[in-house]
């Protein structure tokens, strides 16, 4: 219940948060709204009752106050329609902002491994809306509430038997929860599959995949998979919708029979002369009212239980985010320099949800002021190394040491920023060239040398040169006078984001330099060696991974990694001297140059 309540004051608070004075009025004019259709019932019967006694002046009384409800109404529906529109608007985005805070404030990256984690990701992300539409159902349901008290009071005034219909509503509320639960369990059920779906989707339309998709000819599997799938997600939804109409449909017929027997009652009471004709004017008034409230009162309830269950879901993600992450017992600060180095000491490591271990006892010390480079053939387990030393993930075994002191007490954040680096799977960011490279040091966005200076480092000079606007130049297609970029030159710019950091730690550069030609990696690489050099009273450790032996034999050790254990490790000269994985494999690159 706590919980309930807690996602309620939540999601309700980002409307007001969001358009406080619009949703003010917007409640205030559903009340209005409300409160129109029983007065105009109400002054329909003294109406006509003060007609039939000839008493002209409060029959006309009751017309101006009908009148003036009926002007009431056209202007507070304009007026609401206006400010629903701005409240929904506003706190979308504000809830959408909120999305984005909790699921990129999360240190770690095991959650993706944990499907629970990802379905309610994704059934989150389908139905985010909801969080934005809990003002409106609130502000429906108050409404409703209001015009259903108000018809309720006036019914009974004519006899308490009529309440009786009242309480109808009560069973068209559970009614209407049981097929919400439908929905929900439907929704629930199919969130895997949908997420399949949506992907199947992405690489059928994405430029990315465009090329393989066509060389493969892959559309027609891709059509012929993506059908299936929505087949299984829309039968489930479907079913699970009929299910809700049937439920629906004993809904629709109690209510008829409660309105029929309403309409019998104050007539029987009128022949009987304990009604007037003015009663049976209101009572069939209030009950086509009842009808309204009670179809807006179980739809506003419908949408209202929908908006609390997206609630609930996002205050679970707003625990799940609290509580991920580590909490050092004795949190350690990161030293200002490495004097010693980093330790890896029998670290052991398995992703969630796997059997397989994919680093196996791994022991190693990256001296202070180094360049080590990480090889070894696809999967043994290089860029997990990476991901641990970057603090994505913890090991299950084992420990890092940053100088000493255990990687597990060291704040992720404060961690993170005497972290730098390039991966594989750079991202293209579709912003100006300034933004692209500055974000990795947002202080430096507007410091014209300092972006220079890491471009150089990247040797990623003449990408921004040749652009039009040079750093302000707008990057990617998407944008009016954007340029695209060749996909070797996005690589550069992801190189020069990480190389604006000046004072690292650990400067990791996992293969960043794929797109690049063998020979602009190797000068690149031994720029980044000499600058790991000239930076070595900072202690900072470059650890570099690639496939290509030319530019690894430069580093001051070389890690050889093979399924998840070190398999040799020293200078390129000692492994050399030793021949094993090391000196074959180095052989076979350089004879293939030859
Ligand atoms: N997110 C993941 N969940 C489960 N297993 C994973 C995950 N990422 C990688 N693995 C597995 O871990 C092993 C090591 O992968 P890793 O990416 O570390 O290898 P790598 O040496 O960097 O390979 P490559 O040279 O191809 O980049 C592989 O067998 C891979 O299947």
């Amino acid at each position: 219940m706590r919980d309930t309540w807690r996602a309620f004051v939540t999601t309700i608070s980002f409307g007001f948060r969001a358009a406080r004075w619009y949703a003010v009025f917007q409640i205030a004019t559903e009340i209005a709204l409300a409160l129109t259709g029983p007065l105009i019932a109400y002054g329909a019967g003294v109406l006509v009752d003060a007609a039939g006694a000839g008493d002209l002046r409060t029959a006309l009384t009751a017309g101006l106050g009908i009148a003036a409800a009926t002007g009431l109404l056209i202007v507070a529906l304009y007026y609401n329609a206006h400010c629903v529109f701005a409240v929904l608007e506003r706190t979308q985005a504000l809830s959408d902002r909120t999305l984005m805070k909790l699921l990129g404030g999360i240190d770690s990256l095991a959650p993706h491994e944990n499907p629970e984690y990802l379905d309610q990701i994704q059934l989150l992300r389908e139905e985010r809306e909801s969080l934005a539409e809990m003002t409106n159902a609130t502000a429906g349901l108050v409404s409703a509430l209001v015009g259903f008290g108000t018809t309720a009071v006036l019914l009974a005034g004519v006899h308490p038997a009529l309440i009786s219909l009242a309480l109808l509503a009560f069973v068209s509320l559970w009614i209407t929860s049981r097929a919400n639960d439908l929905a929900v369990d439907a929704q629930e059920d199919t969130g895997e599959t949908e997420r399949l779906r949506r992907h199947l989707f992405d690489i059928g339309t994405t430029a990315g995949a465009g090329k393989e998709l066509r060389v493969f000819g892959l559309t027609r599997e891709l059509v012929r998979r993506h059908h299936k799938v929505s087949d299984e997600v829309l039968d489930t939804r479907n079913r699970a919708a009929w299910r809700g109409a049937g439920l629906k449909g004993i809904d629709g017929a109690i209510n008829a029979a409660g309105f029929f027997g309403a309409i019998a009652l104050v007539v029987w009471l009128a022949v009987q002369g304990r009604a007037t004709p003015g009663d049976v004017v209101m009572v069939v008034g209030l009950t086509i009212e009842m009808a309204a409230v009670v179809a807006t009162s179980v739809g506003y309830s419908g949408d209202f239980l929908w908006c609390l269950k997206q609630a609930r879901r996002f205050v679970w993600l707003e625990r799940f985010a609290a509580s991920a992450g580590k909490r050092p017992d004795e949190p350690a600060t990161p030293p200002a320099s490495l004097s010693r180095g980093i330790d890896l000491v029998d670290v052991t490591y398995r992703y969630p949800g796997s059997e397989r271990t994919v680093l196996d006892g791994v022991s190693m010390h990256l001296p202070a002021g180094s360049v080590v480079a990480l090889v070894g053939e696809n999967g043994a387990g290089k860029s997990t190394l990476v991901k641990l030393l970057c603090d994505f993930y913890e090991p299950d075994g084992g420990e890092i040491l940053v100088d000493g002191v255990d990687l597990r007490r060291i704040p992720t954040r404060d961690w993170r920023t005497r972290l730098t680096g390039a991966f594989q799977d750079f991202v293209e960011l579709q912003l100006a060239a300034r933004e692209a490279v500055g974000v990795a040091d947002t202080t430096k966005i507007d410091d014209d040398a300092a972006l220079h200076g890491a471009l150089e480092r990247a040797g990623a000079t003449t990408v921004v040169t040749g652009l039009p606007r040079g750093l302000d130049t707008g990057l990617g297609r998407a944008w009016d006078g954007g340029v695209e970029l060749s996909g070797g030159q996005w690589q550069k710019l992801a190189l020069a984001r990480g190389l604006l950091r000046t004072d690292p730690l650990l400067a990791v550069f996992d293969e960043p330099t794929a797109a690049l030609d063998p020979q602009t990696e190797h000068a690149l690489f031994e720029r980044f060696a000499n600058a790991a050099k000239a930076g070595r009273s900072r202690g900072t450790v470059t650890l570099l991974v690639s496939h290509r032996f030319s530019t690894v034999r430069m580093a001051d050790l070389i890690v050889v990694l093979d399924g998840g254990r070190i398999r040799e490790m020293g200078s390129h000269e000692h492994l050399m001297a030793h021949p094993d994985l090391y000196a074959e494999l180095y052989e076979l690159q350089s004879s293939s140059y030859r």
